[in-house]
């Protein structure tokens, strides 16, 4: 049978982050896609210029119509928006046991601009935080929520750290992508156990929108399949690496990464 990964997360009308990047990273693992939309954002390449919520109880009535129909092996959450809709999928988070559980904290984007308020903020942190298998901050995710500036590696093993600790987290992925540019492409991870670093070649390119979905998505896929853990993240890590080798110069910003990058490049060399 087929695996089966479930998104909560808002949709990216550009197409290269949320829902619309983990389906597609869901497919490239052959895992079948299902999706629990949160808002509906009017985003391109420059920047997000309006996002609109979905109810609450539309988002739990879909998280419902999967989980009891076709059930879910994984699941991942992306950009939630507000403590409403927060409450409501920590609700059915605990009603259909969706474990494991990635919770990609998407409260700030790459280029810096806050995606939800700070309320949502609180409630992530106070109730489903203690439901994750994993969750993935990037760099000012983790200043949010130590309060710490981070800009070298120190600095990200400290936060790994203070995050787990004080959060209780089951395990904390710090990502590294909006570094200085020796450290993009080192994460750090830490599960009260190992503290380790991650890291993959750095791909040269500006065209990084949705790494972030990228990577929870895939690990969220690999889980699907059963992998444990640390493997799930570094088969994760290493799809995201490739992708970003094809990610696509489209728009006037930061274009996508290249989900679908084996049938990108047997198309470039058909040219
Ligand atoms: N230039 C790069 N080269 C290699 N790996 C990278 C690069 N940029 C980001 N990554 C990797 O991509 C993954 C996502 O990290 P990043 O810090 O970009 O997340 P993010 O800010 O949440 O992403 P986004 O908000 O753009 O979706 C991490 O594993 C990171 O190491
Ligand atoms: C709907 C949605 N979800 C997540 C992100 C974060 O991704 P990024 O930091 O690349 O903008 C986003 N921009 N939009």
């Amino acid at each position: 049978m087929i695996p089966v990964a479930l998104t909560i997360a808002g949709s990216d009308s550009g197409g290269g982050a949320g829902i619309q990047a983990d389906l597609r990273t869901f497919a490239f693992h052959c895992v079948h896609g299902t999706s629990a939309l949160t808002c509906v954002t009017a985003q391109n390449t420059l920047g997000v210029n309006r996002v609109d919520a979905l109810s609450p109880q539309a988002v739990a009535d879909q998280i419902t119509a999967v989980a009891e129909d076709i059930g879910v092996q994984a699941t991942k959450t992306g950009m939630l928006l507000n403590s409403e809709i927060i409450q409501q999928v920590v609700a059915q988070v605990e009603q259909w046991h969706l474990q494991p559980l990635v919770v990609d904290p998407v409260m700030v984007s790459r280029t810096g601009a806050q995606l939800i308020d700070d309320q949502a903020i609180t409630a992530l942190r106070e109730t489903l935080f203690p439901h994750a298998t994993v969750i993935t901050p990037n760099r000012y995710e983790a200043e949010i929520l130590t309060g710490l500036k981070i800009q070298t590696l120190d600095q990200m093993y400290t936060a790994v750290q203070q995050i787990y600790d004080q959060l209780g987290v089951k395990a904390v992925l710090v990502k590294g992508g909006s570094l200085e540019a020796s450290l993009r492409g080192t994460d750090v991870w830490f599960d009260g156990k190992q503290l380790q670093t991650l890291q993959t070649e750095i791909i040269n390119t500006s065209h990084t929108h949705g790494t972030g979905c990228t990577l929870s998505a895939a690990i969220t896929a690999n889980l699907a399949k059963g992998q444990d853990l640390l493997t799930a993240i570094q088969g994760a890590k290493t799809y995201v690496t490739q992708a970003l080798q094809f990610s696509l110069s489209i728009g006037q910003g930061q274009g996508p990464v290249g989900h679908f990058f084996p049938l990108l490049s047997q198309s470039q060399s058909l040219l």
